[in-house]
């Protein structure tokens, strides 16, 4: 990538020694790669919080976005629930990833294994300014299909 990067405080916990920290898998890679620090078994149908054994201090202005990886999701139908989660600037505990199993098969995690991906991001705060009613457009209210399938 061209431009620098964002530099972001990162805190190993005492659960994450020895654990690699977020990296990118190779040079074009949009999202570090985040390994799990606990061992578990998610059954079918199951969510957790993954221990990552490390914590963060994002910049202002920016969050980091927890998302899934796609093989994990394919093969083994494993997501992160809310994905895309929100790191906001202000926390400082351990960041989890959520793993839900979408699959039909129990899934091992396996500390040190790769579970989800970080994608930095600049937020750009909004404040809301009441009116009694709003312009028009030619959509209108329509929505949710409104302009076929
Ligand atoms: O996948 C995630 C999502 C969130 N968090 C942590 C960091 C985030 O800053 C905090 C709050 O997340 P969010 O705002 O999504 O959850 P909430 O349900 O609104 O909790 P809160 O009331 O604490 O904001 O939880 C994670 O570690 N992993
Ligand atoms: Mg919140």
């Amino acid at each position: 990538m061209s431009s620098a990067p964002i530099r972001i405080a990162i805190q190993r916990l005492p659960h994450g020694e020895g654990l690699p920290l977020p990296g990118y898998a190779s040079a074009g890679a949009a999202g570090m790669d985040v390994v799990a620090a606990e061992d578990l078994v998610l059954a079918p149908g199951a969510r957790h919080a993954v221990a990552t054994g490390f914590a963060l201090a994002i910049p202002h202005g920016y969050e980091v976005q927890v998302r899934p990886r796609s093989g994990l999701a394919l093969k083994h139908g494993i997501t992160c629930l809310n994905t895309p989660g929100t790191i906001d600037c202000d926390y400082r505990g351990e960041v989890k990833v959520i793993l839900a199993n979408l699959g039909n098969e129990p899934f091992a995690v396996v500390r040190g294994e790769r579970i989800a991906q970080l994608v930095p991001a600049a937020v750009q705060h909004a404040a809301f300014d009441e009116v009694a009613s709003l312009d028009e457009t030619a959509r209108g209210a329509g929505g949710f299909g409104s302009t076929g399938r």
